[in-house]
């Protein structure tokens, strides 16, 4: 059983005087903050953890206080270490500001670091460390030292994920999973017939077809804002598992067998939507009445929403919507949607313990339960999150016909694309079985197709719905940016190709010179081998075949009967009666059939291995029983109704994926898809660009501080996945360079910012650019330190408009380039809300990006959410006139922010 455990948030406070270098001090730099976020993010000596959260305070006891105060309370943090402070110096108080916080001792965590600190030196019985629990928080203090940090990390580092466990109350859901199960169910008492007695299982689904535009709406009904006791959005927390007896967990896994792909991707998939709630994964759940009695009711007791795949279509072995129905006295709003994939969709209510649970019982192909998640859980989630766009479709035009349209609605994976403030969409040439993965590859929505008994066709060009599942790559700077002047000053250049020699350029040819400069001529790509799970959002370093076939033997796409079938000439619906000789379900073992003979048949279920000799599946809803034991509990014979197809409804081995198969080229960005495609062959590790490690350092103005800390947050904000560490201000800084030598040891992007006039001197090439009216001004250039490229960038003293302007169209730009990512900047054409009387010229505007009948619109000098900067053009320009006096000009923007548009996912 696989209890896959939610990433341990770690924060690193660093308190020390020394550290936080106000003054000029060469030992400033936090080498014992640094090197624990190496050890954790780099490193993982703690399993499934990650820094999430660093800072550096003084030895103060208020200001130590607050900060871990800040981060325990609002939950940023499951485990927060201090480094510093523990000594027996007055100014030593981190363990009486931490004993004044933490409502429980864990004086075991401190003895064992004594302990063990004690064998090493004596000098360690100086230390005053203590530790304890604030909220949902573990709180250690560690020594300062880089050394002695690290070693006392090391001491209880392996116990922290169970004790985080413990803390959160998992306590009994981990014991529950680390339970071996048996999977013979044999209190079968409780088991209602209809599961029981085979032979009178229902030929047809009790479950009428519904509509999508229903199924939304029955969702749209039971999604209720919930509050908290200090008025705030509630997120109700989420619990996700797979279910399927032939399930193996990727780290139990051998080749040639089927990889429990669903709950990983359905976590993932709600992580890249920023759902705010918590996610548990409870992984495998085997399909068996007693299990998933008890499983839902583990569940139940955790979580508000269940998310379960598989186990839903018409298999002895589909037991969910009887578990929910029959044991736990539940509502089945719905259990069929019209529509393909994932037809079997089921949406469940009931009360536990007097709360309301809602339940998402996805089909088990891995497509249909990644389609439905996005078409069915997300705009549930958004909608119980508060989100403004809950349903996400744009408007697109097809770019070649569609014939042979199929008779359920279909939602195909497509390709959309932005060109000339257009959207297009086309779709992918691949096969689009619901089972095949590698079906989302290369696509980025989801083509919404009528069934072919509303149209015959689609012509070319006709508006369809589409809904995005990604970012759309191709989004550019658009061409009106190439008209507006930037003057660029270059004031010093050395070891930089020649491609800027102009003294002002055009933004756009500016933009992309610039960048093209820094990332050609300053940085080096890096790479790194990550966990395969752990890889959202990166970029792939180099293109991964596949060394397995999937499915590994020939399965059965459908529940019914494995039959040899040979008479086609002289087929009769009643000449047509099978022997049932065996059973074969998901699990079973493909080499331990026997062969099915003329005449015979074995019952199959979706997924399972197809008996040799058998070369087709008859579904069970084109067959009758025709003779049962005299218990009336299984069937003998059946008899087929319908005329069968020769290698009908079965999925020849390594159709899916064969063994060698090109699956992912290089550079592609990894999302929920191509992990469960690559996890789907045993992928277990991949090599990634990594994220380079950035270093903020404010200097000499006092100013420079809080435009390092807008500048910080503006990068949290963006989702950077790199290292990033911050400076308190540094003042009279006298040797740049050899007071921060360790920054540049470790570290490969410095931030300088304020007013320091030795940046020339710091960095052997540089190039200002500078723009008032547009409010851009940056620094950069490059630095050779022990053989190692850094990269300096500086921003001088300056409003909040520069910071904004200059993070978004070049800070942000370069360091998504840094991790091999080819989407840099997205821009789209968008139509003005508003006409603007009393227009401020030859300007970026901050403005909100919204999604309407087709149409970008922005909305300029509103307080709501800014998310994009649009580009007014200058006076000059004749554009302007157009814009005082109409409505619906047309004006380009550069998204900002992942907002609810969805737009720009990286
Ligand atoms: N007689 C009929 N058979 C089927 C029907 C039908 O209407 N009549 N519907 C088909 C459709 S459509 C779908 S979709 C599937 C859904 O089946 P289940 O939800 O019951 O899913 P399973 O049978 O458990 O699994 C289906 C397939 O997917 C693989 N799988 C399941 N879970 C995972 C996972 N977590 N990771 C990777 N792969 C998984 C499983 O091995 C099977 O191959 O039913 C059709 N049958
Ligand atoms: O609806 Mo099922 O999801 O076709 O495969």
């Amino acid at each position: 059983m696989d209890f896959e455990k939610t990433t341990i948030r770690v924060g690193i406070l660093t308190i020390s005087d020394s550290r936080t270098p106000s003054t000029s001090d060469i030992n400033s730099f936090d080498s014992s903050g640094h090197n624990l976020i190496k050890l954790i993010n780099d490193s993982n000596v703690i399993k499934s953890a990650k820094v999430v959260q660093y800072d550096c305070v003084t030895d103060d006891f208020d200001k130590i206080q607050a900060k871990m105060s800040e981060w325990c309370s609002e939950r940023k943090v499951d485990v927060l270490l201090s480094t510093g402070g523990t000594g027996f110096s007055s100014r030593d108080v981190t363990p009486e500001a931490t004993l004044g916080l933490v409502q429980k001792l864990t004086p075991g965590i401190s003895q064992a670091i004594m302990n063990e600190s004690l064998k090493l030196t004596p000098m360690a019985m100086l230390s005053r460390a203590v530790s304890g629990i604030y909220e949902k928080t573990l709180i250690i203090n560690l020594p300062g030292s880089a050394k002695a940090s690290k070693e006392c990390l090391s001491v209880v580092a392996h116990t922290i994920p169970h004790a985080v466990s413990l803390i959160k109350d998992e306590k009994e859901i981990s014991k529950q999973f680390h339970k071996q199960l048996d999977f013979t169910a044999n209190n079968k008492s409780r088991v209602p017939e209809c599961v029981t007695k085979i032979a009178c299982r229902p030929r047809e689904s009790q479950f009428p077809k519904m509509s999508m535009k229903s199924a939304l709406n029955i969702l749209k009904e039971h999604a209720v804002l919930q509050y908290t006791e200090n008025n705030k959005i509630k997120y109700p927390a989420v619990l996700i598992f797979s279910t399927g007896d032939e399930l193996i967990s990727i780290k139990d896994s051998y080749g040639d067998c089927i990889r429990d792909t669903n709950s990983v991707m359905i976590k993932q998939i709600l992580e890249q939507d920023h759902y705010k709630g918590q996610v548990f994964n409870f992984g495998i759940v085997r399909d068996n009445w007693d299990d998933l009695c008890k499983h839902f009711e583990d569940a139940f007791n955790n979580a508000d929403i269940i998310i379960t795949s598989g186990g839903v279509s018409m298999g002895e072995k589909d037991l969910i919507k009887h578990v929910l129905k029959e044991h736990f006295k539940s509502k089945i709003h719905f259990g069929r949607v019209n529509m393909k994939p994932g037809m079997p969709t089921t949406f469940v209510t009931l009360f536990f313990k007097d709360t309301k649970k809602y339940i998402f019982c996805l089909p088990g192909n891995p497509v249909s339960a990644g389609v439905c998640t996005h078409l069915f859980v997300l705009p549930y989630l958004r909608s119980v999150s508060g989100k403004k766009i809950i349903i996400h479709s744009l408007k697109a035009k097809l770019t070649h016909p569609i014939n042979g349209l199929d008779i359920r609605p279909e939602y195909r994976r497509a390709l959309l694309k932005y060109e000339n403030g257009e959207l297009y969409v086309s779709c992918l040439t691949n096969h689009q079985q619901s089972s095949r993965l590698l079906s989302f590859v290369g696509s980025n929505c989801l083509l919404h197709l009528p069934p072919s008994s509303e149209e015959a066709n689609i012509e070319s060009s006709t508006i369809m719905d589409v809904t995005l599942i990604k970012s759309i790559e191709n989004t550019y700077i658009a061409p009106i940016l190439n008209e507006t002047n930037l003057s660029i000053e270059i004031i010093k250049k050395q070891g930089i190709s020649d491609n800027i020699k102009k003294e002002e350029l055009l933004l756009f040819s500016c933009i992309n010179d610039v960048l093209h400069l820094m990332t050609e001529n300053i940085f080096e790509a890096k790479t790194k081998n990550i966990p395969t799970d752990s890889a959202m959002g990166y970029v792939l370093y180099s293109p991964v075949y596949s060394s397995e076939n999937l499915p590994p033997f020939p399965a059965s796409i459908k529940d019914g009967y494995a039959i040899k079938y040979i008479n086609e000439d002289c087929w009769s619906p009643n000449s047509n009666i099978f022997n049932v000789v065996q059973v074969s379900v998901a699990g079973t073992a493909p080499d331990c059939q026997k062969e099915i003979k003329e005449g015979e048949c074995a019952r199959i279920s979706t997924g399972a291995p197809l008996p040799p000799g058998a070369n087709c599946v008859v579904q069970v809803e084109d067959t009758a029983v025709v003779s049962k034991s005299s218990d009336g509990k299984v069937e003998l014979a059946i008899s087929i109704l319908k005329e069968p197809k020769l290698f009908e409804n079965v999925r020849s081995i390594g159709s899916d994926i064969s063994v060698g198969q090109h699956l992912l080229d290089q550079k592609t960005v990894l999302g929920p898809f191509e992990i469960a495609l690559l996890r789907s062959v045993g992928c277990e590790n991949v090599q990634v660009y990594k994220c380079p490690s950035i270093h903020i350092i404010p200097c000499n103005d006092n100013s420079a501080y809080a435009i390092s800390h807008k500048l910080k947050n503006m990068l949290e904000v963006a989702d950077f996945k790199g290292n990033l560490f911050s400076q308190l201000l540094c003042k009279n800084i006298t040797n740049f360079s050899e007071l921060f030598k360790n920054v540049f040891d470790y570290d490969d992007v410095i931030i300088i910012c304020g007013s320091f006039f030795e940046f020339c001197d710091v960095v052997e090439s540089h190039i200002h650019i500078r723009n008032d009216t547009r409010k851009i001004s940056l620094g950069f250039g490059r630095m050779n330190h022990n053989e190692k490229n850094v990269v300096f960038l500086h921003i001088g003293i300056c409003d909040s408009d520069y910071i904004y302007n200059c993070v978004h169209l070049f800070i942000l730009p370069f360091l998504r380039f840094t991790t091999g990512r080819k989407k840099i900047i997205s821009s789209i054409k968008t139509k003005c809300n508003m006409t603007l009387h009393n227009l401020p010229l030859d300007k970026f505007e901050k403005a909100e990006l919204d999604y309407e009948n087709g149409d970008f619109n922005v909305t300029c000098f509103t307080m709501n959410r800014q998310s994009c900067l649009v580009n007014i053009p200058s006076s000059a320009d004749k554009m302007n006139n157009k814009l005082k006096e109409e409505k619906k000009t047309e004006l380009d923007a550069i998204v900002t922010e992942n907002s609810d548009s969805y737009f720009i996912y990286y």
